[in-house]
């Protein structure tokens, strides 16, 4: 285990087989979706979605948006920044956001209200983990990985000040590393 870490929340065994059940939920609702559209929130989605994708059993295209509100702290800043839209043109077609965690729930809000805009045939959010206690927006999930109490996590994407995305594993972060 890192040694920043208070402990092990998930471990990557844990995170496989969730994230192969999360594939197989998706390929089944998606049966009748002639166009399927994953749209990856960068970067903290990164390494979810690369694994999500390929346990996905049926033709899928993804493209990626980058947007950030944390920077080097724990605590939401409040204001979704947009640092990268889409490529693909998502009208007309079943599209499902790829998000890793939800928190406060503004990025997701964001993000959502941002590509409905668009007019997809069907817009859905996958969430890899939630932390249902921290909700400020509320946002519906259709796919979701783990409910996870109020800690700060880190691994398999997710950062604190940039740090710590790849450990294969998701751990709590121990306090006296963003504590002064
Ligand atoms: O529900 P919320 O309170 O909005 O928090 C969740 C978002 O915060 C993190 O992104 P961050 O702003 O740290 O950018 P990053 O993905 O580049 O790390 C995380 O990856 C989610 O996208
Ligand atoms: O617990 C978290 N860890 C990393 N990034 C985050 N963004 C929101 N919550 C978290
Ligand atoms: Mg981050």
């Amino acid at each position: 285990m890192h040694p920043d870490l208070e402990r092990v929340l998930i471990d990557t065994a844990t995170l496989q087989n969730r994230v192969q059940a999360l594939g197989t939920a998706i390929a089944q609702a998606t049966v009748n979706a002639p166009e399927l559209v994953l749209v990856g929130i960068l970067k903290g989605s990164l390494i979810f979605m690369a694994d999500l994708m390929r346990s996905i059993g049926r033709e899928v295209c993804y493209d990626c948006i980058a947007v950030s509100s944390y920077g080097a702290s724990t605590e939401s800043s409040g204001v979704v920044r947009l640092n990268k839209d889409l490529d693909l043109d998502i009208a007309g077609k079943h599209v499902i956001i790829v998000e890793d965690i939800i928190d406060s729930g503004l990025t997701l809000k964001y993000v959502h209200d941002l590509l409905l805009r668009r007019n997809p045939a069907a817009l859905e959010i996958c969430a890899l983990l939630n932390k249902p206690e921290r909700r400020n927006v509320n946002v519906q999930v259709d796919y979701r990985g783990f409910d996870i109490p109020n800690e700060f996590v880190v691994g398999y994407g997710l950062d604190y000040a940039e740090r710590y995305r790849n450990l294969p594993y998701i751990g709590v972060l121990s306090p006296r590393v963003y504590t002064h």
